[in-house]
């Protein structure tokens, strides 16, 4: 008997150890699975506070965001203007800078300006008088490098050389070698006051631009130089969208012999037409015709071939810049911008006179676009749409 209770015992054990032994790893598991559950619930607990942390500071970004958002919907054109005049600031000691240590215009050697074009490979404008390839200065300028025929380069180099002004690109040098005869400019981004214009640039922006190019007009005058060929398209727009105007392929100084230059179509003085004899009041008359583009958004020739003066100068005239005033800037100007702009149209109507003597002096321009800039910028019902 006691021999049987003995065995029973040890076959109890033995079963109870192999069972154990099968069920080990599982237990193992199911200890490991228990152990994830607890570290999970802690991680889920402390979870909960980073996810309360979380929340609060994407709560206070949001409202930052929102702040800022409703701020610069409220005052779009002061955000604008003022970090217009900031990068303009930037941009006046950057240029004063780039003055001081390179003076006046440099010779370069062709392999100067191969390397600095990588032998012309990035090509970025075709003008009338040559192609235009984008560069890179040894001290790290950008220039805009033009290659020209003889006479032109050496018309364009003497013409410009010895003009600096703020709202006029800047010739950094020149390269004469061989059959070669090239001008390098420095490099203006790559947005004109025409590409501009098929946005909803604001109008405190086109007031700014249409004044920086009164204003280099204005200069170009006083050093006797006439422009002859003012577009929309003949004035770049830099980061700051400070316009500086070039294509100076017409150009010539006054007086001036009737020459043939062949102003673009739509930009035609009508006196010109007539006497082929360049005078400041032409570039006067295409300055009417860019005002006339800012204030419709309209090109110089529409589609049925009316050129925008025929379009818009009668309606302009008969008082009616509604009919014609480009609605996408905002859809109904505040008292202030609508003052200036009917001080705009006025002064691009007075622009656009047949006879050239009838037409606005360029000093009164800048006056009448400084008086036009500063209702709006003193306009203080700001609306924006
Ligand atoms: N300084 C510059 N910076 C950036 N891009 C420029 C610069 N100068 C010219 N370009 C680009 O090259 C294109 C052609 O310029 P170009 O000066 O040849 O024009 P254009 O009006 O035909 O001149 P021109 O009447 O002197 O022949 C421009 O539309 C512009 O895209």
């Amino acid at each position: 008997m006691a021999a049987l209770v003995f065995a029973g015992v040890v076959l109890v054990i033995i079963t109870g150890l192999a069972i154990a032994a099968k069920l080990s790893p599982w237990l193992a598991v199911i200890s490991m699975l228990l152990q994830l559950v607890a570290a999970a619930r802690g991680i889920m607990a402390d979870g909960q506070e980073l996810a309360g942390h979380v929340q609060t500071i994407l709560r206070v970004v949001h409202w930052i965001i929102d702040f800022f958002h409703n701020l610069y919907a409220r005052h779009r054109e002061d955000v604008e203007m003022i970090l217009s005049e900031v990068t303009r600031i930037i941009d006046f000691f950057l240029n004063l800078c780039a003055a001081w240590y390179h003076e006046e215009a440099e010779q370069y050697t062709l392999a100067q300006v191969r390397a600095a074009t990588n032998n012309f490979a990035d090509l970025i404008g075709q003008g009338v008088s040559g192609r235009v390839y984008k560069g890179t200065l040894d001290d790290g300028r950008k220039v805009a490098v033009k290659r020209l025929g003889l006479r032109r380069a050496e018309h364009t180099f003497a013409l410009l050389q010895p003009l600096s002004h703020d709202h006029i690109a800047r010739l950094v040098g020149w390269c004469t070698e061989g059959e070669h005869r090239i001008l390098v400019y420095e490099h203006i981004g790559n947005d004109t006051l025409r590409g501009r214009l098929h946005n909803n640039t604001s109008w405190i922006t086109r007031v700014q631009v249409l004044l920086g190019a009164a204003r280099a007009i204005e200069y170009l005058h006083s050093e006797v130089v006439i422009h002859g060929n003012l577009t929309s398209a003949n004035i770049l727009l830099d980061r700051s969208l400070t316009p500086r105007v070039f294509g100076f392929g017409a150009s010539v100084r006054r007086p001036s012999e009737a020459v043939g230059v062949v102003q673009t179509e739509g930009y035609r003085d009508p006196e010109y037409d007539r006497t082929r004899r360049l005078k400041p009041a032409t570039d006067v008359y295409s300055l009417g015709v860019v005002m006339l583009e800012v204030l419709t958004g309209q090109p110089p020739v529409r589609a049925n071939n009316a050129t925008l003066v025929s379009w818009a100068l009668p309606s302009i005239q008969a008082g009616k810049l509604d009919d014609v005033l480009d609605r996408r800037p905002t859809s109904k100007p505040t008292q202030g911008q609508r003052q200036a702009l009917e001080l705009v149209a006025k002064t691009a109507a007075s622009c656009l006179c047949r006879d050239g003597d009838n037409r606005r002096a360029i000093s009164r321009v800048v006056k009448e676009l400084e008086e036009a800039l500063k209702l709006i910028c003193t306009d203080d019902s700001f609306g924006y749409y």
